[in-house]
């Protein structure tokens, strides 16, 4: 009997074994979402990777995958979230493996990005870098930002009064403005400013470069050694150009202020309050071992420097289309000045005081973000660690590129950008060695929580209870984006954008403007392509310009707006 048992004992044993190693596990046997084929250059049949305007491409392949697609790109898995349940369901819920970022081989090595912490991995420098500026941004603390911006606001009030034609860069000016003096205590000149200029160049790369996959070293990272007189070697050499400049985004107004600051603290003086002056202060006076001061003036430089380059070209976005939507809707324009004329009293502009007297401007912001969000592609979420979801499996594998080539370029042609302007959500999740990451999301119409999506409607929000009620019309957070790396300057940029609607609205009067015979031009609704995308007034190689028209309102307001000369707060 003894003898059967330690026979049968291994055997079982055996058995077992096998049936373990031959046994699909569950990863295994689960489907990948459906997707489409993808051909690069041109080796097999297949669909071609988007290069422009992803977002469309997307809503095009939604109709035939579905809500989740999956793309497989050279054994490098890409899913495309449609829906925000998804979004949530894996970017929110599912954030400890979700949240950290793909490697961008022509953003950070070619160009010299690495220094912005919105594109680093989820670690723990990273999180030194969040925690930094969490510490400056979170809701309870950016309040002491809003007379900075009033000022500011106030300012573009009068700028806009000098060159009614020149709004865009007077809006860029506001933005840019704003985050400088919160960041290095620089105020900016009310025109023609050095650091503004410097941060449009810089932020046009940043751009251009910032959807992963739009340059090939993206895909094959063993180009960014390729020497930049090389034959078709474009990436490197405009890559090198914005290394200049991203260099000078880092370290110029930093260093600049840093001086300052140094000869400041020897003489015991008191330095413009700024982020950099309280961090560089209180590392000053903790005076840590040399390798630790390094580390953290690091961190300083680098968080002042995202924030600068996160913090102005979005806001700018938003605030376009607010006039962009205004001189299409001027309906919403006399709600506004109705609500602005019963609060505000005739001999002051509007201040952050009157907020919460004032919902109908707040509803605008929100629309604004939600018509038209600033960011279609936001920066990747890269998957720590495989997954599975709704009875897929969101497998491992090799780092992927995104896109090649642009087969529904096709589609764009002879074709303005807002004629078919998704109407979905995206999430885009790449997968690299083990791990996959999300490349990008697009938040706006949804037809089941927004109704009548493409209508510029700030009504929507108003019934917050019946909102509620219905699961419709929520404040269309998911601008910001989702879980960790959700957008740490939201308060901010919806206190910007408040106090700007606000202000402009009880001054101006925006409409379409006049052609030669006096008719109204209808002003085009054109976007551009890239990280964040825009509206403009002004001539670029990027989306034909929108034509506006902007008058003061009445004498009275045109006098509040010069008295803002005397430092109104
Ligand atoms: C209307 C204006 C803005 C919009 C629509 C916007 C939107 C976004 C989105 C979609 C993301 C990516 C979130 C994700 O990956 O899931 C993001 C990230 C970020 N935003 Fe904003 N943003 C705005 C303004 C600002 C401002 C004013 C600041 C700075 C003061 C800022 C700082 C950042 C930073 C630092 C990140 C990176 C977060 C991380 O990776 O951990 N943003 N933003």
């Amino acid at each position: 009997m003894l003898d059967l048992q330690i026979f049968l004992a291994p055997l079982v044993l055996a058995i077992l074994f096998a049936a373990w190693l031959v046994w699909p596990r569950t990863t295994r046997i689960l489907p990948t979402p459906p997707g489409p084929r993808i051909s690069v250059f041109g080796l097999w049949k297949g669909l071609k990777m988007p290069k422009t305007f992803q977002w469309l491409t997307y809503t095009q392949w939604r109709k035939i995958y579905g809500d989740i697609i999956f793309i497989n790109v050279l054994r490098n898995p890409i899913l495309v979230i449609n829906t925000v349940q998804v979004a949530r369901d894996l970017l929110d819920k599912r954030s400890a493996v979700y949240s950290s970022r793909p490697v961008r081989v022509m953003q950070k090595d070619v160009m010299g990005f690495d220094f912005l912490f919105t594109g680093m991995k989820y670690d723990s420098w990273y999180k030194q870098h969040r925690t930094m500026f969490q510490h400056h941004f979170q809701h309870n603390v950016i309040q002491k930002y809003q007379s900075l911006q009033q000022r500011h606001a106030y300012t573009f009030l009068r700028n806009l009064a000098h060159t009614p034609d020149a709004l865009e860069h007077n809006l860029r000016r506001t933005t840019a403005a704003v985050v400088l003096e919160i960041c290095y205590g620089i105020h900016v000149a009310d025109a023609g400013d050095e650091y503004v200029a410097l941060a449009d160049q810089a932020l046009a790369g940043i751009s251009e470069a910032g959807n992963f996959g739009t340059f090939c070293v993206d895909y094959f990272p063993l180009l960014k050694y390729v020497p930049s007189w090389f034959p078709g070697a474009k990436f490197k050499r405009e890559g090198l150009k914005w290394r200049k400049l991203s260099s000078r985004l880092l370290n110029y107004a930093f260093d600049s202020v840093k001086q300052k600051l140094t000869f400041i603290f020897q003489e015991d003086g008191c330095a413009e309050p700024s982020l950099m002056t309280t961090e560089l202060e209180s590392l000053f006076r903790e005076a840590p071992k040399k390798s630790r001061a390094a580390e953290r003036e690091t961190i300083i430089k680098d968080v002042v420097a995202t924030t600068y380059a996160a913090g102005s070209d979005t806001t700018l976005s938003a605030l376009l289309t607010f006039v962009l939507a205004i001189v299409l809707n001027p309906d919403v324009q006399t709600k506004a000045w109705a609500e602005l004329d019963r609060v505000v009293p005739k001999d002051r502009l509007p201040c952050f005081m009157d907020r919460d007297q004032l919902p109908y401007i707040t509803c605008i912001a929100w629309e604004c973000l939600r018509w038209r969000p600033p960011v279609n592609i936001a920066p990747g979420h890269y998957l720590t660690e495989a997954d599975e979801y709704g009875g897929y499996r969101i497998p491992k594998g090799e780092y992927a590129p995104h896109s090649l080539n642009a087969e529904f370029d096709q589609l764009m042609k002879g074709r303005h950008a807002s004629q078919i302007c998704g109407a979905y959500y995206y999430v885009v999740l790449q997968s690299g060695s083990n791990k996959l990451l999300g490349q990008c999301c697009r938040i706006q119409r949804d037809l089941q929580h927004y109704p009548n999506p493409s209508k510029f409607d700030p009504d929507r929000y108003v019934d917050v209870e019946s909102n509620r009620r219905q699961n419709i019309n929520s404040n269309p957070e998911i601008a910001f984006g989702f879980g960790r790396r959700m957008c740490p300057g939201r308060f901010l940029a919806l206190d910007t954008m408040w106090i700007v609607i606000a202000s402009t609205l009880y001054c101006y009067r925006m409409d379409k403007a006049l052609d030669s015979r006096g008719q109204e031009i209808e002003p085009r609704v054109e976007y551009t392509t890239g990280l964040i995308s825009s509206a403009s007034t002004e001539e670029t190689s990027l989306a034909k310009p929108f034509k506006y028209r902007i008058l003061s309102r009445c004498r009275e307001t045109e006098l509040l707006v010069e008295s803002t000369m005397n430092g109104v707060e």
